[in-house]
C-alpha cells in the first residue's frame, strides 16, 4: 500500500534521513520509534505531502506522493490545536467529511457514527475546551475514522494524556482500526510501540535509516497488563529498546 524508496532528506544541508526504506501492507498498523530528533516527523509528513524529500520515492498504491494524498487523516499530539474550538464536537468531526462530498445528513450520521465508536455519543452537542484532554483526543480520533481514511498517519497521538487515559486510547486504536486502514503510528514509548504495532520500525542514526524491522507477534492480544506481561513482549520491548538507544 506504502512504497518508500531510498528516502533522505535534509534541512538547511543538515541531513536528518538517509535511504529509509518501508514497505506497509494494506491494514498494517506500523509503529515508528526512534531517539528524540531523529526524523520521525519528518518521515510523516513526506508521507502526507506535507515536506518533499530531498532523495527517494513515496508511492501509496504505485502512485508517487505529490502533495497531500487523497484518502490521507492524521492525528497529532496537539488536540487543543487541532479542534476548532467555535464548532461543537459533531460539526469539529463532521468538517472533513467536506471534501468527501455527500450531503449535509450523510455527514452527520457518519460523524454520529465514529463518536459512538469512540463512546463520544452524549457530548456531540459540547465544544472541545469543554472536555478533558484524553476526550478531545478521541474526538480527534473519532474524526480520523469517520473519513474513513485509506493512511492514517498519528504522531505522538497519545503523547499528553495521563497513562490510564493513553492505555484506554491505546486500546481503543486497536478496536476501532479496520482491514482497510493502514496505520503509521510514531510514539517515544517503546511499551506503546509494540503493543499497539503489527511492526515495530525502528529509526535511528545521523542521518537516521531503519535500523530494525520487528514483526509483533504476541500470542494473544488481550487486556493491557496481561499482554504486556508476555514473555515475547517482554523480549521485544528490550531488543526495540536496544535498538533505540545503540549509538
Ligand atoms: N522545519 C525544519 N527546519 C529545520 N530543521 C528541522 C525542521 N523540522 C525538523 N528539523 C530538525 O530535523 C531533525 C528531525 O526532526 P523531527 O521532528 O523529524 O524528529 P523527531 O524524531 O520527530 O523528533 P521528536 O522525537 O523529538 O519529536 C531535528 O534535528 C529537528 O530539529
Amino acid at each position: 500500500m506504502l512504497q518508500i524508496d531510498g528516502l533522505g532528506h535534509a534541512y538547511a544541508g543538515h541531513p536528518v534521513l538517509r535511504d529509509v526504506d518501508l514497505t506497509v501492507r494494506r491494514g498494517e498498523l506500523v509503529s515508528i520509534v526512534g531517539p528524540s530528533g531523529c526524523g520521525k516527523s519528518t518521515l510523516l509528513r513526506c508521507v502526507a505531502g506535507l515536506t518533499a524529500p530531498a532523495r527517494g520515492t513515496i508511492r501509496i498504491d504505485g502512485r508517487p506522493v505529490a502533495g497531500v494524498p487523497g484518502g490521507l487523516a492524521v492525528v497529532f499530539q496537539e488536540y487543543g490545536r487541532s479542534l476548532l474550538p467555535w464548532l461543537t464536537v459533531r460539526d469539529n468531526v463532521a468538517l472533513p467529511l467536506r471534501r468527501r462530498g455527500g450531503t449535509r445528513a450523510q455527514r452527520r450520521a457518519a460523524a454520529a457514527s465514529a463518536l459512538d465508536a469512540v463512546g463520544l455519543a452524549a457530548v456531540a452537542a459540547r465544544r472541545p475546551w469543554q472536555l478533558s484532554g484524553g476526550m478531545q483526543q478521541r474526538v480527534a480520533i473519532a474524526r480520523a475514522l469517520a473519513f474513513r481514511p485509506s493512511l492514517l498517519l498519528m504522531d505522538e497521538p497519545f503523547g499528553s494524556v495521563d497513562a490510564q487515559t493513553r492505555e484506554d486510547l491505546e486500546d481503543l486504536l486497536l478496536t476501532v482500526r479496520g482491514p482497510e486502514m493502514t496505520i503509521l503510528f510514531v510514539t517515544h514509548d517503546i511499551d506503546e510501540s509494540v503493543y499497539v504495532g503489527d511492526r515495530v520500525v525502528v529509526l535511528n542514526g545521523s542521518p537516521a535509516g531503519v535500523v530494525a524491522d520487528l514483526p509483533v507477534t504476541l500470542p494473544t492480544r488481550g487486556e493491557q497488563i496481561a499482554t504486556r506481561e508476555q514473555a515475547e513482549f517482554v523480549r521485544l520491548r528490550a531488543e526495540v529498546g536496544r535498538q533505540v538507544r545503540k549509538a
